[in-house]
């Protein structure tokens, strides 16, 4: 079995896709659909109008409809992963996740289109007649030989890219990787000697780029099933006979002897230990079958120290996998709205890729692979995934190609503005928030959760742990051992439970908080009493004796209880109230609204704090803050009352150095609409829409965030709390288990470095 630090169960992955909308798409209309007259425009009568203008000008098309950023990914499941010929089917859910991932990482759409044959010409005869509806045709998972004809024929007879991604996918990101493999390890790619194994879609394509690229092909040898392709073989295809040499070669095994590189696009596990012994020194293995690797590498690693190894999964460093490429391969093919994807964006993409590698990781994308290296070198030959640059470095480049190469239908005239566009796309909370999980693997802690006895937060925790976040540290008094047996967990034993009734740390817990309290009106035994009836109170209180560095709560009561009794035992940051930031993340805009969760009438002091911080928290978020202060009036516009606080708050601002943008009082429609401020109020000190909104009190703030959640249909995250001298997070009641994983996620991320909880607890003075 794998040594991968991404652990799931079966049963996670069946309920990962069945649970709410079966599969992993659903497809959302850009426009609005409400009125009699939206229905019109979008069908008929209204929609005959660009049918006749597209009918006159089919270059319109890419006006007036989808097509330009629609991919189509098409398989018919001959060679799924490295599975094997499952079906058409059996495919739908690779297709499905590519066509996510075409979202997620470059805002490319693109639907899945499973065909059931396995007979070339009505395939390509399917495929083909498609070219209206897409921009582009993403090739998946059809086993070779079949898909080098496919492919050919489609290149051929459609006026679109058509990209057959295990075959050059898979070959560029093995370019980029080989690139500086030998770059490190002082090689020229004219003098290595490599075995391909594997005779397949990718194993051809990649074999052909090396060597295009300068790897001497008499220095190559492939490998299929039946072991060595040599020249003595008569049972060969046109394909693999073009890569057979002379050799002595049987097996793999005869062809490692000495090699410096294996590139492994085969099945799992046919790489033993004792083959790779047989390999030159520092010896470069890419084992890039899926979902299993030819050899794990820590197995590779035991055989050869020196070696530099890469798998095609993302739970290893050096992941060489497709996923790289695809995404923004597409979205610079189709914002050229390119005929083709030829050699020259292929070699683009290797190049922009494999100097990506080479370049400084930015700050937020380092930390979030925080366990792993990340600068240039063993364990990090390639970017990663998650690498926000790549959108805009990747798919630059090949828009540039595609321009200098003739396939191009539109110039982009300003890369620069290109580039920022690009950036754009990508919302950087999302990013952020994939950063946030990653930065939480790397750096698991442990995080209190208060509610131990209720089913969604066990939920959670199992999550969390299994997720590798961190150590689920479960604050319950009930049997949670038979509750977390009840939710299937084979191992209760092995999670840690606290329970105020019998943990020997309940003296230390009512010290803690008697020491805090005893000149204010508490009396011990009170103290005793709260420790005993109410988890919130324990559980701050492990948190502040070091037991764990974060908390979270807040799913059995009303969200100001739950903070109310948190402060009782951790201090508020210095100088400061805490307040709720809620994240609302919308199609193509973040904004945080703020404080929805404390203090009722903030005044205009209050109200500056509560900006200063909240753009701290912006920035941590990815976003430049722009704060706007919001009333129902812009500027005195309608004239009205119970403006003063805002208009303090601003001035207050402008009396001390800041380094972030801030305006008010405005109206959320104004403050919301760049081109609004600009033409109405042209002395607009912001710089673009504002993204956070300070809101007059508690009540618009925390309204308006539940209409948005409610009736708004978007992802509404939080409230977050800010402020509190310890990481806790309150859950609103009506979380669900995925909420409270990112709250413990968030919390998690918020520790600051400081000791170890365990430690701290450790040398906490004796009471
Ligand atoms: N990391 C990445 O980005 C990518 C990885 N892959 C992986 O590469 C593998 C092949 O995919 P693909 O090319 O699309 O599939 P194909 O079906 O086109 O090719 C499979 C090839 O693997 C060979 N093979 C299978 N088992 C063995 C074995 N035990 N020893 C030697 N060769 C073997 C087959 O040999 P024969 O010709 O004798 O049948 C065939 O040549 C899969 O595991 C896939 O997951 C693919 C694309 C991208
Ligand atoms: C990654 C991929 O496309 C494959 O393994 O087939
Ligand atoms: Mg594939």
């Amino acid at each position: 079995m794998s040594d991968s630090n991404i652990k799931f169960s079966e049963k996670e992955a069946l309920d990962f896709h069945s649970q709410g909308r079966p599969g992993k798409i659903e497809i959302v209309a850009t426009k609005p659909m409400a009125t009699q007259r939206d229905l019109s425009l979008a069908y008929s009568p209204g929609v005959a109008v660009p049918v006749r203008a597209i009918a006159a000008n089919p270059t319109l098309a890419y006006d007036y409809t989808a097509k330009g950023n629609l991919v189509a990914v098409i398989s018919n499941g001959t060679a799924i992963l490295g599975l094997g010929n499952l079906g058409a089917l059996a495919a739908k859910p690779v297709m499905e996740g590519k066509a996510v991932l075409f979202k997620r990482f470059a805002d490319v759409d693109a639907i899945d289109l499973e065909l059931a044959t396995e007979d070339c010409d009505r395939f390509i005869d399917a495929v083909a007649l498609l070219e209206p509806s897409f921009g582009g045709i993403n090739l998946e998972d059809i086993a070779a030989p079949d898909c080098f004809v496919i492919e050919q024929t489609l290149r051929e007879r459609m006026n679109i890219p058509v990209f057959h991604d295990d075959q050059h996918g898979t070959a560029i990101i093995t370019a980029a990787g080989l690139i500086n493999a030998c770059h490190l390890t002082n090689r020229k790619l004219g003098d290595i000697k490599v075995v391909v194994n594997g005779a397949g879609a990718a194993a051809i394509a990649c074999t052909e780029l090396v060597k295009a690229m300068g790897v001497k092909g008499g220095n190559v040898i492939m490998c299929d099933r039946k072991g060595v392709i040599h020249k003595g073989r008569t049972d060969l295809d046109q394909w693999k006979s073009a890569h057979a040499v002379e050799t002595d070669a049987r097996t793999l095994a005869d062809a490692l002897k000495g090699a410096d590189v294996f590139l492994g696009l085969s099945a799992a596990n046919v790489l033993t230990q004792d083959m790779l012994k047989q390999m030159a020194d520092q010896p470069i293995i890419f084992a890039m079958a899926n979902p299993d690797p030819e050899i794990w590498p820590p197995d590779a690693m035991e055989a050869r120290p020196d070696a530099i190894i890469a798998t095609g999964r993302s739970d290893f460093p050096n992941q060489v996998n497709n996923v790289l490429g695809f995404p923004f391969i597409f979205r610079g093919a189709l914002d050229v709205r390119a005929t083709a994807i030829n050699d020259e964006m292929k070699i683009a993409a290797a190049e922009a890729l494999a100097e990506l590698a080479r370049e400084p990781v930015p700050e937020e994308v380092a930390a979030a692979y925080g366990g792993r290296s990340q600068s240039f070198g063993r364990d990090y030959i390639i970017p990663a995934p998650f690498d926000p640059r790549l959108m805009e470095v990747v798919a630059s480049a090949v828009a540039e190609a595609a321009m200098k190469s003739g396939v191009a239908q539109t110039t982009i005239e300003d890369f620069d503005a290109y580039r920022h566009e690009l950036r754009a796309r990508l919302n950087p909370t999302v990013s952020v928030l994939s950063l946030a999980y990653e930065a939480a693997k790397s750096n698991p802690k442990r995080v209190l959760f208060a509610e131990g006895e209720e089913p969604n937060v066990l939920r959670a925790a199992i999550a969390f742990r299994e997720a590798g976040y961190g150590t689920p540290v479960l604050v319950g008094r009930e049997d949670v051992y038979g509750l977390l047996r009840e939710l299937g967990v084979d191992d209760p034993e092995s999670y840690e439970v606290l329970n105020s009734r019998n943990s020997p740390l309940v003296g230390r817990a009512v010290d803690h908080i008697y020491e805090k309290h005893r000149r204010h009106g508490l009396l011990r035994r009170e103290v005793e009493r709260m420790i005993n009836q109410d988890r919130n109170y324990f559980a701050a209180a492990m948190l502040a004796l070091g037991e764990a560095d974060a908390m979270i709560t807040g799913t059995t009561r009303p969200f100001s209880q739950s903070l109310r009794q948190v402060r009782q035992v951790i201090d508020d940051e210095k100088d400061a109230t805490p307040f709720g930031i809620n994240l609302v993340v919308s199609r193509n805009r973040t904004v945080l609204i703020a404080d929805t969760a404390v203090t009722e009438r903030p005044d205009a002091h209050q109200l500056a704090a509560i900006g200063m911080r909240a753009a701290g928290f912006a920035r941590r978020m990815g976003l430049e803050p722009r704060i706007a202060f919001i009333s129902y009036t812009t500027f005195g516009n309608p004239p009205g009352t119970h403006i003063e606080d805002l208009r303090g708050a601003v001035s207050l601002l402008d009396g001390i150095n800041t380094d972030f943008e801030y305006e008010g009082e405005m109206a959320p429609d104004v403050a919301l609409n760049y081109e609004m401020q600009k033409r109405f109020y042209p002395f607009t000190r912001l710089s673009g829409p504002a993204n956070i909104l300070v809101m007059p009190g508690l009540q618009s703030a925390n309204l308006s965030s539940k209409l948005l959640k409610n009736l708004g249909g978007e992802s509404v995250l939080g409230p977050f709390i800010v402020g509190l001298e310890l990481p806790v997070q309150i859950a609103p009641m009506t979380a669900t288990a995925s909420d409270l994983v990112t709250l413990a996620v968030l919390a998690a991320g918020s520790v600051r470095e400081r000791m170890p909880a365990k430690k701290r607890a450790r040398s906490a003075p004796p009471n």
